[in-house]
C-alpha cells in the first residue's frame, strides 16, 4: 500500500463543483433506526465512507464476534443495539478503539438490564454482550462530557424499554449538536421525545419505517473551505449542504467567515468564495470538535493566531489529536500549547518552504486537515488510505480540482 503522497497545486486557482461524501453521522443513525423500526425504510444516499459501509455489513452480520474497527458511532450505537436486542455478541475494534473509553455507556446499559462484560480492561472494549432483562429502571443519571455517542445510543434504544427512559445529562453536553441530530432522525422515523433543561425523555414507542435521504457531509465541507481559504482564487461549489442541515459541523460557515470563506447557499449545495480574513480568533469546539483540525492546520498556514476552547474530546477520538496537532504544527515552525487547564493557543509562523512531510496517526482527519497546506506548497502526507474512514474519494477530489497528486512506495 501507498506510504506517502505527494501533492502539490500549480495554479493555486480552485474553480469547480465537488461532490462530497454523504454524512457519516445521519447515516449511522438511520441505519441503527432503520434496523430497530423493522420493515422497510428506504435509506438514500448511504455514505460511501467505510464507517457506514462497516455499519451496514454488521447489521447484517450473524457472526457472533463484531469488529467495529477504528468507528466509534458503531461500536457506541451497536452496543447499545444488541444489549436491548437481547443478542449474544462479542464486540470489538482496532487496537485503538480499545482505547477508547466506553464506561459510561456500558454502566448505563447494565443499569437498565443488559449482560454486558469487559474482555479486557474495565472500561474498554472488546465487550461481551449477554441478553437483556429489564431492571424495570427508566430514570437514569450518565456523565454528558466525555462523549454524546454514548447519549446518542441510548436514546435511539430507548423506545424499545418498556417505560422508556428519562435521561438526566450529567456536567457539561459537549457535542451537543449530535444529540440533537440523533432526536431529529427519532423523530423522522416516528418517535417523539423531549430534551428540556438537562433531560431528554423518551416514553415507550414503536419506530414506524421511512424514506431517509442523507445529506453530504460538513465535516468534509470543512477540508474545501480551508483550501479556498488558502487559494490564489476560488469559486467552488459544495453539492448536496443544505441550510437546514441536523449537522452540527454547519458552523463552519460562521468560522469561515472569519477566515476569509464567503459562503452562498443555493438550491444545489454552497458556493465558496474569498474574503478578508481576521488576524486574529477564538473559537470553542465544544459543539464542533471534529473541525479543530481544519482551523488549527488553516491557521498555522495563514499565520493567523487562534485561541480554542472546548478541545476536550480530541483526546480521546482516532488518535490523540492534541498531541498529534502538536507535533505536526511544530513541524511547521508554529507551537500550540495548553496555556491555562482547557485554553489552547495556536501562534503561527509564516512557511518559509520547509519541508512538509505530515503524518496521519490512522486518523482520516489529520490527512485531510493539513493537504490545504499543499496550495501554498508542495507536501507530502504519509498512509494516505486513512481517508477511506470518512471520504474515500478525497483523493479523486483533489485531482479533479487541479491538484498533482503522486502516490510514492
Ligand atoms: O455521534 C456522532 O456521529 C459523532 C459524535 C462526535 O463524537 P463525540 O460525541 O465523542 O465528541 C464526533 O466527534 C464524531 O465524529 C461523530
Ligand atoms: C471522531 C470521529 O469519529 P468516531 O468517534 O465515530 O470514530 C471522527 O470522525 O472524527
Amino acid at each position: 500500500m501507498t506510504k506517502t503522497v505527494t501533492l502539490s497545486h500549480p495554479t493555486g486557482i480552485l474553480k469547480g463543483r465537488v461532490q462530497l461524501p454523504a454524512s457519516k453521522s445521519e447515516a449511522n443513525r438511520a441505519l441503527i433506526i432503520a434496523a430497530l423500526a423493522g420493515g422497510k425504510s428506504e435509506l438514500q444516499n448511504l455514505s460511501e465512507a467505510n464507517d457506514t459501509q462497516l455499519l451496514q455489513r454488521l447489521l447484517n452480520s450473524d457472526s457472533d464476534t463484531i469488529d467495529a474497527e477504528d468507528a466509534g458511532t458503531v461500536m457506541r450505537f451497536l452496543t447499545a443495539y444488541y444489549a436491548v436486542t437481547g443478542q449474544q455478541k462479542t464486540l470489538t475494534g482496532t487496537d485503538r478503539m480499545c482505547q477508547r473509553p466506553i464506561k459510561v455507556l456500558v454502566e448505563a446499559l447494565q443499569e437498565l438490564g443488559a449482560g454486558i462484560a469487559y474482555l479486557g480492561e474495565e472500561g474498554y472494549p472488546p465487550l461481551q454482550i449477554s441478553g437483556f432483562k429489564g431492571s424495570g429502571k427508566k430514570h437514569l443519571k450518565v456523565r454528558s462530557d466525555i462523549s454524546s455517542q454514548y447519549i446518542s445510543a441510548l436514546i435511539m434504544v430507548a423506545p424499545l424499554l418498556p417505560d422508556g427512559l428519562e435521561l438526566e445529562l450529567d456536567g457539561k453536553i459537549s457535542s451537543r449538536p449530535y444529540i440533537e441530530m440523533t432526536l431529529a432522525l427519532m423523530k423522522h422515523f416516528g418517535v417523539e421525545a423531549s430534551f428540556e433543561g438537562n433531560t431528554i425523555t423518551v416514553p415507550h414507542q414503536k419506530y414506524q419505517p421511512a424514506t431517509f435521504a442523507v445529506e453530504s457531509d460538513w465535516s468534509a465541507a470543512s477540508y474545501w473551505y480551508s483550501m479556498v481559504a488558502l487559494a490564489k482564487e476560488a469559486d467552488v461549489t459544495l453539492l448536496g449542504l443544505r441550510e437546514d442541515s441536523h449537522q452540527g459541523d454547519k458552523a463552519i460557515v460562521d468560522i469561515m467567515r472569519r477566515l476569509g470563506v464567503h459562503t452562498e447557499f443555493k438550491q444545489e449545495g454552497v458556493r465558496l468564495t474569498k474574503k478578508h480574513a481576521e488576524k486574529r480568533v477564538t473559537f470553542d469546539f465544544s459543539n464542533c470538535p471534529d473541525l479543530a483540525q481544519t482551523i488549527v492546520a488553516l491557521c498555522a498556514a495563514l499565520g493567523i493566531a487562534v485561541e480554542m476552547t472546548g478541545l476536550e474530546s480530541l483526546r480521546i477520538k482516532e488518535t490523540d489529536r492534541i498531541q498529534a496537532l502538536q507535533i505536526e504544527v511544530l513541524s511547521m515552525g508554529a507551537s500550540l500549547e495548553e496555556r491555562t487547564p482547557g485554553i489552547f493557543q495556536m501562534n503561527p509562523t509564516l512557511l518559509t518552504n520547509r519541508e512538509l512531510n505530515f503524518r496521519t496517526y490512522e486518523d482520516h482527519r489529520m490527512a485531510m486537515a493539513f493537504v490545504p497546506i499543499a496550495l501554498l506548497q508542495p507536501i507530502q502526507i504519509q498512509e494516505p488510505h486513512v481517508v477511506r474512514k470518512s471520504y474515500p474519494r478525497f483523493w479523486e477530489d483533489l485531482e479533479k480540482m487541479g491538484f498533482e497528486v503522486t502516490a510514492n512506495e
